[in-house]
């Protein structure tokens, strides 16, 4: 299984606060943004390091750095870039590329309306941010245009993930690591999660 479950108290407890619908635009974007930062804390755990000699104090001594390799941060518009700040908190150098897409509440396909990545992304690991993994179309449709630029290494974050989004993007892309702070029970008609949050994109920019 490629799918890592993010089991901490503090995260639990700042997704319990997300899910709660009195819970207004400005507290849930601050949680968004606490709940991608530990997600990221999490998910470069196996970043390459490399030696460095350097001076302390009191005398020499080799040190760890990350390895050179940027990486590079690839939030859905909207409702990812909820998630982008906290991750830039922790990975100030990296770089930033968009997908704008959003689903047909009819189909519940994505619909592609912006794609603008950095250069070089064959030579990048990338980590895809969006807080919602509903049927995992969304998700899997990024992943499908960044494999298409010759990116090889995938991560993909989402705050909550249904069971039919994480088998999707298992069965599509089994060679991305995914990361969920929790995973739902199911989706409901409409394609929301449940017991979920409502819509991200829409809690995140009090657009209703
Ligand atoms: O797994 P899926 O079934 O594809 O659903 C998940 C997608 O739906 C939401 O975006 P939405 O289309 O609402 O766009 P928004 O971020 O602009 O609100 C969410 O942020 C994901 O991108
Ligand atoms: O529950 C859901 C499903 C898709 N997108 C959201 O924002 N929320
Ligand atoms: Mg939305």
């Amino acid at each position: 299984m490629n799918t890592t479950i993010l089991s901490h108290p503090i995260i639990s407890h700042k997704v319990t606060l997300l899910r709660k619908t009195d819970t207004a635009s400005k507290d849930f974007r601050i949680l968004v943004s606490e709940i991608a930062t530990m997600m990221a804390y999490e998910a470069t755990r196996d970043l390459e390091l490399q030696d460095v000699s350097i001076t302390t104090p009191l005398q020499q001594m080799t040190g760890k750095e990350i390895a050179g390799k940027k990486l590079v941060l690839v939030p859905i518009l909207r409702a990812g870039l909820g998630m982008l700040d906290g991750v830039l908190t922790l990975l100030p150098s990296a770089r930033v590329g968009h997908i704008g897409l959003a689903r047909d509440h009819e189909t519940l396909q994505p619909i592609k309306y912006y794609y603008n990545m950095p250069k070089e992304l064959d030579k990048r690991d990338v980590l895809v941010l969006d807080p919602m993994l509903a049927t995992g179309g969304s998700a899997s449709a990024a992943i499908d245009f960044l494999k298409a630029d010759g990116c090889k290494r995938i991560k993909l974050l989402c705050v909550l993930g249904a069971p039919e989004g994480v088998a999707r993007i298992e069965k599509d892309h089994p060679d991305v690591q995914i990361y969920i702070a929790e995973l739902d029970e199911r989706l409901n008609e409409h394609g929301y999660i449940l017991p979920g949050l409502g819509d991200a994109g829409d809690r995140i920019f009090a657009t209703k």
